[in-house]
């Protein structure tokens, strides 16, 4: 079955793709097109921009520009030996995200990447698993749920914030903001998880980010069979960290089922693992101690890192675009008028979910989108056969000239004021019953963050700033976002 696996599909796939017309850079010997691609990308990103323009399809996605000029709009390449479909016509992607979801997910290369960082938890599961997770998890992002951790967010926020004006008063103008951005995510997604466990939820989530940098780096060799069996450094390092991120969010977990054991306390909790906890035990199911870790590892780095990511760019759109951020800062003051931003109100910063919009449409942080077919479709006029990968470039797909007009590479929130829409242009969180489970949670979140620090800071771009977007699985600033900060009267 292993031949099977690794090359008779894959040259069936190729012919019956061949015959409908989709070709593609020719492939190597277990390697796919993969080397083709470390080559471009890294030529393309060897030298930092030199200007502030968000014209960055061509650094980012030099293999999908190359590919798509060579052999069309719709082309077959080799993730290694997954085959992958490049899709960009909005109206098939919709169809697929759609309706496809139950029969398509995410591929044994992914899941095996993740395995020993976030497991099996609702990002990496497919089918009847995840349809399970889904239905377990989706009550602690619906309404009141959600507005009951707006205290969290701007309790940290006002920590930053606070810290952020001690570094001022020192005599220092400028910081990185991204850094800080990426902090006060993570302590936010602590507090909302583990509540009062918070500090041991940021102990964990500590560890847990070293372990992303390790199987990043070990992940590179994964297109070849049979390497994670090797005993290399790397994969004993992670096991080693696992271990101790399991071992540390066992003892919260093991801590809140003897609380209600006990009758110490009646619920296992407000905060999402207590949601978790309890809808698990409303369902009559017994605890899988596993998924309830894998969740808890899944929430936080699902969305403490996009949203930062989110934050970063938006600053480093404002602080180069000061008349949009003039004009954001009024409208703050005009709803808020220096109160402490309440849920209900936000809905009223129609400019301020413009610039967000917009930010996501030039960077957005999940630049790519693969999905596995694991059954024969019809797609429109394609027959995709099962092992397939759909590849979604939603970077390309929203800077789009045919799709967003001649400005597609300019910041203009503008855009985004009338309420002319088309369908399946802008999919920063993916699209369909699969989309981003957090996005309500992570547009709150950056509003409250950037109402509190727009009203009570003005930025500027500072000149150590050097514009070098990379993706290393999502869109970052390579050396940060340098801002210098004034402070304002609230
Ligand atoms: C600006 C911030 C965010 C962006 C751009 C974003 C984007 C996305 C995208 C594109 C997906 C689909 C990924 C795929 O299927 O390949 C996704 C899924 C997901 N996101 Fe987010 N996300 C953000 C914030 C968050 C937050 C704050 C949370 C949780 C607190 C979160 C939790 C998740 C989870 C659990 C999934 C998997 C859903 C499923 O497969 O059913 N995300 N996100």
């Amino acid at each position: 079955d292993n031949i099977s696996c690794y090359w008779l599909t894959p040259i069936r796939i190729k012919r019956v793709m061949e015959k409908q017309g989709v070709r593609g850079p020719k492939p190597r010997f277990l390697t796919g097109n993969i080397l083709d691609m470390a080559s471009l990308v890294s030529r393309a990103v060897s030298q930092d921009m030199k200007t502030i323009n968000h014209d960055i399809v061509a650094r980012l996605l030099p293999h999908f520009v190359a590919w798509s000029n060579q052999y069309g709009k719709r082309f077959l390449y080799w993730n290694g030996i997954e085959p992958r479909l490049c899709l960009t016509d909005t109206g098939l992607i919709m169809e697929f995200l759609s309706k496809y979801n139950n029969i398509s997910g995410k591929s044994w290369q992914q899941q095996q990447g993740s395995k020993h960082f976030i497991g099996r938890g609702l990002l990496m599961a497919n089918g009847e698993d995840w349809c399970h997770q889904r239905h377990i998890v989706a009550p602690a992002f619906n309404g009141e749920r959600l507005k009951s951790y707006a205290g969290h967010m701007v309790e940290c926020t006002m920590e930053m914030i606070q810290s952020l004006q001690k570094v001022l008063e020192c005599g220092q103008s400028e910081v990185e903001i991204g850094e800080c951005l990426t902090e006060l995510t993570a302590d936010i997604i602590s507090r909302t998880e583990f509540g009062t466990n918070f500090e041991e939820g940021k102990q964990i989530f500590h560890l847990l980010t070293k372990l992303q940098g390790s199987v990043s780096q070990a992940s590179r060799h994964l297109w070849f069979p049979g390497s994670r069996f090797f005993p290399s450094t790397y994969n004993r390092e992670i096991k080693c960290m696992k271990k101790e991120v399991e071992r540390l969010l066992m003892e919260i977990i093991q801590s809140r089922k003897d609380g209600v054991e006990m009758g110490r306390s009646s619920s296992y909790g407000n905060d999402l693992l207590g949601i978790l906890l309890n809808e698990i035990k409303k369902e009559g199911g017994s605890l899988n101690l596993q998924q309830v870790m894998d969740e808890c590892k899944t929430f936080f780095f699902a969305g403490h890192e996009t949203t930062a990511l989110l934050l970063t760019w938006t600053i480093m759109l404002l602080s180069s675009n000061p008349s949009w951020q003039d004009k954001v800062r009024a409208e703050i003051k005009e709803v808020f008028n220096g109160e402490t931003p309440s849920v209900d109100q936000l809905s009223k910063l129609t400019l301020l979910q413009m610039v967000i919009k917009e930010s996501m449409r030039l960077y957005p942080p999940a630049t790519v989108l693969p999905r596995m077919v694991f059954e024969d479709i019809v797609l429109g006029d394609l027959y995709i056969p099962k092992g397939l990968s759909i590849w979604i470039p939603v970077l390309a797909i929203h800077h789009s000239e045919e799709l967003w007009g001649i400005d597609a590479n300019e910041f203009n929130p503008e855009r985004f004021a009338s309420k002319s829409f088309i369908h399946g242009r802008f999919i920063p969180f993916a699209s369909g019953p699969r989309n981003c489970i957090g996005q309500k949670f992570a547009i709150m979140e950056a509003k409250i963050i950037l109402t509190l620090l727009i009203s009570r800071f003005s930025f500027t771009i500072s000149e150590n700033y050097n514009h070098a977007p990379v993706v290393v699985l999502t869109i970052k600033p390579k050396y940060g976002v340098q801002v210098c900060l004034n402070p304002l009267d609230p």
